[in-house]
């Protein structure tokens, strides 16, 4: 395929290195803002910053580029890419975190969640590390990770950063350099501590993950999430 990159930063660049190996053509490589140019392309890969990431998305949409997005912290404009997207009948993939394992963490998560919701005895939190140069906090796989427990355990009405309010789920955020993505997700009593947690040790689980997502999304439309390209859960 011939391959856009939205965003060619640590992820771009880490994206580019795996679509090389697995027989794609990088056309464009950006860190600005495209627009028809983008018809160059076969399918975009847009990972890039909170607030370009809607614009970079439609735009594609737009154009009849099929798009993936793994930018996070621009989640409130979801629902608008979904109605243009069946709107101009394209193909569109977010996920805040392509990787395979994160995608089976995200399951053992909801099966946690369910199996503790009775036990009220045990204080539920996540936390998330990352290098110092993200941008936005919490996580987007956090956030999913919250919204999973809230669904599935029925003592949470919402998330919050650093929150402390009964129904609420506290999310504490930790940046240490070149810490490329941890999430721990702890159930604690006071005689015991239930804990799962997934560690990236570098990005190229994202990568593949959205090359993968990348190659299943060409020739399709609609708007899927790794849970369709995987076929896990
Ligand atoms: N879903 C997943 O699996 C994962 C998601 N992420 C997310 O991906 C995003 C990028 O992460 P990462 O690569 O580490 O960040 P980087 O800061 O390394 O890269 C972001 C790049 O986007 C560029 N950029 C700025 N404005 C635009 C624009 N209008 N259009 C296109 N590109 C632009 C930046 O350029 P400049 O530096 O010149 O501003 C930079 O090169 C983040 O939101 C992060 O949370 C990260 C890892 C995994
Ligand atoms: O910014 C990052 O680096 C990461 N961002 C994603 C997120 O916000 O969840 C995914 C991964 O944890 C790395």
């Amino acid at each position: 395929m011939k391959i856009a990159l939205l965003g060619y930063g640590k992820m771009g660049k880490t994206i580019e290195a795996i679509a090389l190996s697995r027989g794609h053509e990088i056309v464009i490589k950006t860190s600005e803002a495209l627009n028809s140019e983008i018809t160059a392309a076969d399918i975009a890969i847009d990972f890039s910053i909170p607030e370009a990431a809607f614009t970079n998305i439609s735009n594609c949409i737009n154009h009849n580029i099929p798009v993936i997005s793994g930018t996070t912290g621009w989640l409130d404009n979801y629902n608008k890419i979904v109605s243009l997207c069946e709107e101009k009948k394209g193909a569109f993939i977010y996920a805040s975190n392509f990787s395979l394992g994160v995608n089976i963490f995200f399951e053992l998560n909801k099966t946690l969640a369910k199996m503790m919701s009775s036990l009220k005895d045990y204080n539920v939190d996540i936390e998330e590390i990352h290098h110092t140069q993200k941008l936005d906090a919490p996580s987007g796989t956090a956030i999913s990770l919250a919204e999973d427990i809230i669904e599935n355990h029925n003592n949470f009405t919402s998330w919050k950063l650093d929150g402390n309010k009964d129904n609420v789920l506290p999310i504490t955020a930790k940046r240490i350099e070149n810490v490329p993505g941890t999430h721990n997700i702890t159930y604690k009593s006071e005689v015991d501590t239930i804990e799962i947690n997934h560690i990236a040790h570098n990005r190229q689980g994202f990568a593949l993950g959205a090359v993968i997502a990348a190659e299943w999304l060409h020739g399709k439309t609609g708007v899927y999430t790794m849970k369709d390209v995987l076929n896990i859960g």
